[in-house]
């Protein structure tokens, strides 16, 4: 009997594909195919490479609409959010591309004489990917892309929420010319797949962007064989609103990294956390322009707020705010949904919370959803100590003009990514990565190509002898 799962639109219920699951013997196929095509891979030089990345990258614009359309069609985001996904994920092949170039490696100073030290980078191997469903296309560019570009082979399996877009972008990459076991998409359950990913000898690396849980079972897993291991997992951002910041400011870039993707994001603001003298302003401000916020079909182009991927996403998000309205919590606006129980549609309206106090749980489980929960406090060492109190490390944000205060929040908090006046920080061509539980290791930027890559070390002796 085939094994296989239907793909849905979080908006209307519609099927919108059925996939069969790949068997144990087709991965393990794939990771021998994988495996025996890096040998090759490897030797094709870095200029090679980068051209056929370039190749891949112009094809996936040629198809930017209709890779769009069925982003949103499973995803739920909005079109105008998923044509911006398509265009980050390519940013990604094209700062790689151009990295590929940038592979350099060094000579040291011998302390013997006669002796010649060099330095030289290798890529790591077969590279085996897990990518969650909120940024199908970027998620695994992020990955695929530096790992190419190093001359490593890759296979990906996408979250089954998700798949078309990721199978489309693998498509387009043999087109382009990217030899067909040199990048794979395998479709299956996370746990059944990611089994034999780790297992595997021939998989030298695992990256994996998912929650946490599941990122700590994958570090585990892979010790058995030391796999080099990439984590991009969950959140839980603090934005902290100083009280010389400007409100109006602040409240849009709020507005930005709290409802993107309907909140669906893992550096979304989870915690606002207003100075005392300007709460009542910024919330009233920041309730009128959610208020404004649309919520429909993703593919309607007046909205700006689709559903919510499923039912265990739409009840963990109502739970949090049940429990914070139990516990005090005010609803601004929001609180508000709409259910399709024959259809499985979950919209949930963008909401602001005020009174939000630490018993609630939504100031210690990340949310991934549209809910703003507001805080006061009274000074920045308060502010500090809250924003740190999470096992997470992921995204934090700040809004202030006082370049002292500015670079004191920098320096106290804990995150790895950090947006002062700026809700939108993420780019191809920057460290994008959490500290604490929020990951192991960096995508993006020059940092980004490294965990691809080994470190050899040749000390050539007796040279003139
Ligand atoms: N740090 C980042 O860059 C980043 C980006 C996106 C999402 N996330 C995090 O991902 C979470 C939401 O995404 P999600 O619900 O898809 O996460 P998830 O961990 O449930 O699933 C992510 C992927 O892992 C697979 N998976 C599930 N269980 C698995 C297992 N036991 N072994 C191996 N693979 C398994 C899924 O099939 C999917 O492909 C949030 O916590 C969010 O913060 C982090
Ligand atoms: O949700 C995770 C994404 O990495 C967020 S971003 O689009 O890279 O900012």
């Amino acid at each position: 009997m085939t094994n296989t799962f239907t793909v849905k639109n979080p908006a209307t219920g519609e099927t919108l594909a059925t996939i069969t699951r790949n068997s144990v013997d087709e991965i393990e196929q794939a990771i021998q195919k994988g495996h025996d095509a890096f040998q090759t891979w490897k030797k094709t030089n870095a200029h090679e490479r980068a051209r056929l990345l370039t190749k891949w990258s112009n094809l996936i614009q040629e198809n930017k609409l209709a890779i769009a359309k069925v982003m949103t069609e499973e995803n739920g985001k909005p079109l105008a959010e998923s044509i911006g996904e398509v265009d980050y994920a390519t940013s990604y092949i094209d700062w790689y591309a151009e990295e590929a170039k940038r592979i350099y490696g060094r000579t040291i100073p011998a302390h013997v004489d006669g002796k010649r030290l060099m330095v030289s980078k290798h890529p790591i191997g077969l590279v085996a990917a897990i990518t969650p469903w909120n940024f199908p296309a970027a998620m695994m560019t992020r990955k695929a892309a530096p790992a190419l570009a190093a001359g490593c082979t890759f296979i990906v399996k996408p979250a089954e929420e998700t798949p078309l877009t990721t199978i489309r972008l693998t498509e387009l990459a043999h087109e382009a010319g990217i030899p067909t076991n040199v990048i794979q998409c395998m479709n299956g359950q996370g746990r059944v797949v990611g089994k034999i990913f780790t297992e595997s000898e021939l998989v030298r690396k695992i990256t994996f962007t998912g929650s946490t849980p599941v990122g700590k079972a994958l570090i585990k897993a892979s010790a058995d064989t030391v796999k080099s291991v990439t984590m991009e997992l969950g959140g839980h951002a603090p934005v902290i609103v100083a009280k010389d910041a400007d409100i109006d400011m602040a409240v849009a870039q709020t507005i930005t990294t709290k409802f993107r993707n309907a909140g669906q994001t893992c550096v979304c603001a989870n915690r606002v956390l207003v100075h005392e003298s300007i709460i009542d302003e910024f919330s009233t401000k920041l309730a009128e322009k959610t208020k404004q916020l649309v919520v429909g079909n993703g593919l309607d182009e007046n909205t700006d707020v689709g559903p919510v991927i499923n039912e265990g996403s739409y009840e963990k998000i109502v739970q949090q705010i049940n429990d914070a309205v139990q516990k005090g919590a005010k609803v601004l606006v929001g609180a508000k949904y709409d259910v399709d129980q024959e259809r499985k549609s979950f919209f949930v309206h963008p909401t602001v919370l005020a009174n939000v106090t630490d018993e609630m749980e939504i100031m210690h489980e990340e949310t991934f959803g549209p809910v703003a929960p507001l805080t006061a406090f009274s000074d920045l060492d308060e502010a500090i100590k809250i924003a740190n109190n999470t096992p997470y490390g992921l995204a934090a944000y700040f809004f202030t003009n006082d370049y002292k205060v500015g670079n004191y929040l920098f320096d106290n908090l804990d995150y790895g990514i950090i947006g002062w006046n700026d809700g939108a920080p993420s780019a191809a061509h920057v460290p994008f990565g959490g500290m604490k539980e929020s990951g192991l290791g960096r995508e993006g930027g020059t940092e980004g190509i490294e965990p691809y890559l080994e470190t050899k070390y040749l000390s050539i002796g007796n040279l003139f002898e």
